[in-house]
């Protein structure tokens, strides 16, 4: 199927007057270069494994990543980010499964691994991190079918990330139902108040802000001070994208973010482990846990 034919079914997918990224005019090509290659890898992988094969292989989760985010003063969500399409190669030093490693010893909460390829990520990554650590992970790709989210489960992912941006109404709350039907959370993750207020109509419970603007690349950590004041009590607010510093990190804290993800802050930090601590809040008093070792 040619990119064209792939786009119109992206484009007819979305029903409602939300307009998602890829329908919208002049929008990110790269974002619409990636969803359409998404579209044909989860066909692909449909045909090498039917959905009722996939189901053989899943034992229901038991919501980890939100037992760990609430049990946690602050939590570091540690990305395992070889790479971006905005920016190439952030790390060539450490594999996955190294990251991962380290991040565990130095206080992360939980960690995320990219598995799309363009940002030299792959399914299998999770399975080599669930390998070495027992710390929640979350799956991070772009989630455009409910196979992928049974994927995610069946590699050891214990949630996936939702991007309101390229989702219509429905999708999210289809999504969000077949995760949590199995044990899995949703870091459901907006941008702007629209988005906000479109995720605030559903159950999800984890809600990330984006820095980033996923059409310009920009990244402003502004996008989650003047966000957080729209957002309702009962969710859990992760702010996404642009972290690098403990200062940072101790500035989303004290305007009452329960936490942060970050990959490039930490990836590309000369000391990887001492950045994990830093940005995990590990020496400072009633900060994040600390797990030596
Ligand atoms: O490397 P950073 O700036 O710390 O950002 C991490 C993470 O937020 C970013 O990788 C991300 C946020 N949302 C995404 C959606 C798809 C792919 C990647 C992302």
């Amino acid at each position: 199927m040619g990119l064209k034919q792939t786009e119109q079914r992206i484009v007819k997918k979305f029903t409602g007057s939300f307009k998602p990224y890829g329908r919208r005019k002049g929008v990110g090509a790269m974002l619409k270069t990636i969803l359409a290659k998404k579209y044909q890898e989860v066909k692909t992988a449909k045909q090498r494994r039917p959905l009722p094969s996939l189901l053989q292989d899943i034992k229901p989760g038991n919501f980890a990543l939100r037992t760990a985010l609430k049990q946690s003063a602050w939590s570091l969500i540690a990305e395992c980010k070889l790479a971006s399409p905005a920016k190439g190669r952030l790390c060539t030093q450490y594999s996955v499964p190294e990251l991962a490693k380290i991040y565990t010893a130095h206080g992360a909460t939980a960690l995320s691994v990219l598995t799309d390829s363009h940002f030299c990520g792959a399914l299998a990554d999770i399975e080599a991190v669930r390998a070495v650590t027992e710390l929640p992970i979350l799956r991070k790709d772009f989630i455009v079918d409910v196979y992928q989210i049974y994927e995610a489960r069946a590699v050891g992912a214990d949630a996936v990330l939702l991007i309101a941006g390229i989702l219509s109404d429905g999708e999210l709350e289809e999504f969000l139902t077949v995760a949590h039907g199995i044990g899995l959370d949703c870091l459901v993750e907006v941008h702007n108040e629209v988005e906000l207020n479109r995720v605030q109509q559903t159950p999800a419970l984890l809600v990330g802000i984006n820095n980033r603007n996923l059409k310009t690349f920009t990244v402003d950590l502004m996008t989650t001070f003047s966000l957080l004041p729209h957002c309702d009590k009962r969710r859990i607010i992760i702010s996404e994208s642009g972290v690098k510093t403990g200062e940072d990190a101790l500035r989303l804290k004290a305007a009452g973010v329960q936490g942060i993800l970050v990959g490039e802050g930490l990836v590309k930090a000369e000391n990887i482990a001492a950045k994990t601590r830093e940005l995990a809040l590990a020496n400072t008093q009633n900060g994040g846990r600390y797990h030596a070792g």
